[in-house]
């Protein structure tokens, strides 16, 4: 690289860790963007901008900095349009550079076209962002570092410790998740390809194409990686497999946990735990039966009676009183009235169970829970949160399980809208039925290759305890009241780049966290890829849409 590369030169008046520098008003300069500081000596060290101010009052050579490099051609150039800008630069590597002297240059990072093809100078620019992860597969390219065609590399190992991506309507999460089920589909090691398995439950329908269209499945499905990808309805639609839920997979707690918290989520504790002793005691005194049977028209009335029975004739001895019966069998009522509406729980027929888990994780599978107005006509809250709460419970069961057997899983469980399963006390939203479980999912999963990503518009509206157990995260553009609550969850972002968060254009995102292998916050563009759009997310032309 040559002095007629650079875009600034450094000033007098930083401090330690910031250097201050002019620019050409010409470069279109970023919050966030990485630079490159060159010494005399040559040595290179890596600055990332903080924040910037235009000026046009002319540069006098009265100023010391501008005396002793009037003859620099840099200077020239950067002067010659009568505006310049100050900025500021954080220092993120010294690399044994003298970054702070003053008529250093500031460079930017060389073109690169193709990151598996690099020129000697190339590389060691990039070295100096990356060093030896460039190299290590466990690192996954994503987007681009903004203001170059540098990839940000992911740490897949930080998947288990979980993801949080937040942003406004339209802001593109959608999009950038399409795009890493992408980087997630086609992870290289050792000459092959590798999938993450994952169960997405997609709240509009934006992921179904994947599955249903071959032009996309067969994209994703580029290096082989992915042998399953399946789209789960809840209504016989083509392209789709019914969604069926297996009671025989739970313990008797398990199921009256599900049963009494979906109808009253906000009764008091000590009223529950009655309710559930009741159906707990039932079901085991029914072990016999098959649980499902239980739940649909033929063994129902079975389950209503046994319950009665414990109660009218052994209400002295347990102390079961006619309320708790009477509650018990209006949350049963409500639980069967769900379950019904969906066909959520059949006699026969494949339920999603842990031989699903196996063959997802065995496959490398993409799982699509379609919640969509396609896929789930008309469905409430309630049956969703039945639905995910059972996903949830099979997938930490299986887990635990797996690894008490020493057998080794990973599966990532994507939640789209996440507060309506995670609220925080500032949405008004019941979810105990799927809030404890999640929160566990999260403290316990890490541990078992458990990988939640969470997806919302508000994270404000995302229950506190569980978002402080996410390490990584990907803000697009958000609504300013949350600006506060970002940097209180995740420290680190500076108030220049938080102050961006709120004007991030689409296709533009902030990464922060575990997963983030420059371990402090990067600013990412994710461009289109022809091969990933979708009509669903996009708005359309209102002229194209109106004149048909
Ligand atoms: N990286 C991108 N570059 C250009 N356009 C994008 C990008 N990502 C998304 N868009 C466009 O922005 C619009 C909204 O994107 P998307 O559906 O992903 O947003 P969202 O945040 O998921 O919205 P919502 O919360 O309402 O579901 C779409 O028209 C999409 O095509």
């Amino acid at each position: 690289m040559s002095n007629a590369d650079a875009i600034g030169i450094v000033l007098e008046g930083g401090t330690p860790n910031v250097v201050k520098a002019l620019i050409k008003a010409d470069h279109e300069v970023k919050i966030g963007e990485f630079l490159i500081i060159r010494d005399r000596e040559g040595r290179t060290g890596l600055v990332q901008v903080e924040h910037y101010e235009y000026g046009n009052d002319f540069y006098t050579e009265s100023l010391g900095i501008v005396k002793s490099l009037i003859d620099s051609e840099v200077l020239a150039t950067v002067l010659d349009k009568g505006t310049y800008l100050t900025v500021w630069l954080r220092v993120i590597k010294e690399n044994n550079a003298k970054v702070q002297m003053p008529g250093n240059l500031v460079l930017k990072f060389p073109e690169i076209k193709d990151i598996n093809k690099l020129d000697q100078t190339q590389r060691k620019f990039l070295e100096l962002l990356y060093e030896e992860k460039l190299e290590d597969p466990r690192y996954v390219k994503y987007g681009r570092i903004i203001n170059t065609n540098i990839p940000l590399l992911l740490r897949i190992n930080a998947l288990p410790m979980h993801m949080g991506i937040f942003g406004e309507t339209g802001s593109g999460k959608s999009y950038n998740m399409r795009y890493l089920i992408d980087v997630f589909s086609n992870i290289e090691y050792d000459g092959k390809h590798y999938a993450i398995p994952m169960i997405i439950i997609d709240a509009n329908g934006d992921y179904i194409d994947l599955a249903t269209l071959s032009m996309k499945r067969e994209y994703i499905n580029r290096n082989g990686s992915r042998q399953m990808i399946t789209r789960y309805a809840f209504t016989d639609i083509p392209n789709a497999q019914r969604f069926r839920l297996d009671m025989n997979l739970f313990t008797p707690s398990d199921i009256a946990y599900m049963v009494v918290t979906a109808k009253y989520r906000d009764t008091d504790v000590s009223q529950a735990s009655l309710q559930m002793n009741l159906l707990e005691m039932a079901l085991n005194e029914l072990r016999d039966e098959d649980y499902n049977t239980l739940f649909t028209e033929d063994g129902f009335s079975e389950l209503q009676q046994k319950v009665n029975e414990i109660v009218d004739e052994r209400k002295d001895e347990l102390g079961f009183t006619k309320n708790t019966q009477r509650a018990l069998q209006s949350a049963l009522q409500t639980f069967r009235s769900k379950v019904k509406e969906y066909d959520l729980i059949s006699s026969d027929g494949e339920t999603f169970s842990y031989d699903t888990l196996d063959e997802i994780f065995f496959k490398h599978g993409l799982v699509i829970i379609d919640f969509s107005a396609d896929g789930a006509p008309g469905m409430d809250l309630l049956t969703k949160q039945i639905v995910v709460g059972y996903i949830a419970r099979l997938m930490l069961n299986y887990l635990v399980k797996k690894k008490m057997n020493n057998e080794r899983r990973i599966l990532s469980l994507v939640i789209e809208e996440a507060q309506n399963y995670i609220p925080s006390e500032n949405y008004p939203v019941n979810a105990r039925l799927t809030k404890d479980v999640l929160a566990t999912l999260a403290t316990q999963g890490r541990k078992f290759g458990a990988s939640l990503i969470l997806i919302s518009q508000r994270p404000a509206f995302v229950d506190k305890v569980v978002l402080s157990m996410l390490n990584s995260f990907i803000f697009h553009r958000v609504y300013h009241e949350d600006v506060k609550y970002i940097q209180s969850v995740t420290g680190g972002i500076s108030e220049y780049l938080a102050k961006e968060l709120i004007s991030l254009p689409r296709g533009q995102a902030i990464v922060t966290g575990l997963i983030n292998s420059l371990e402090i916050p990067v600013r990412v563009q994710i461009d289109k890829k022809p091969e990933l759009e979708s009509d669903i997310g996009s708005e359309g032309d209102i002229l194209e849409i109106l004149s048909g």
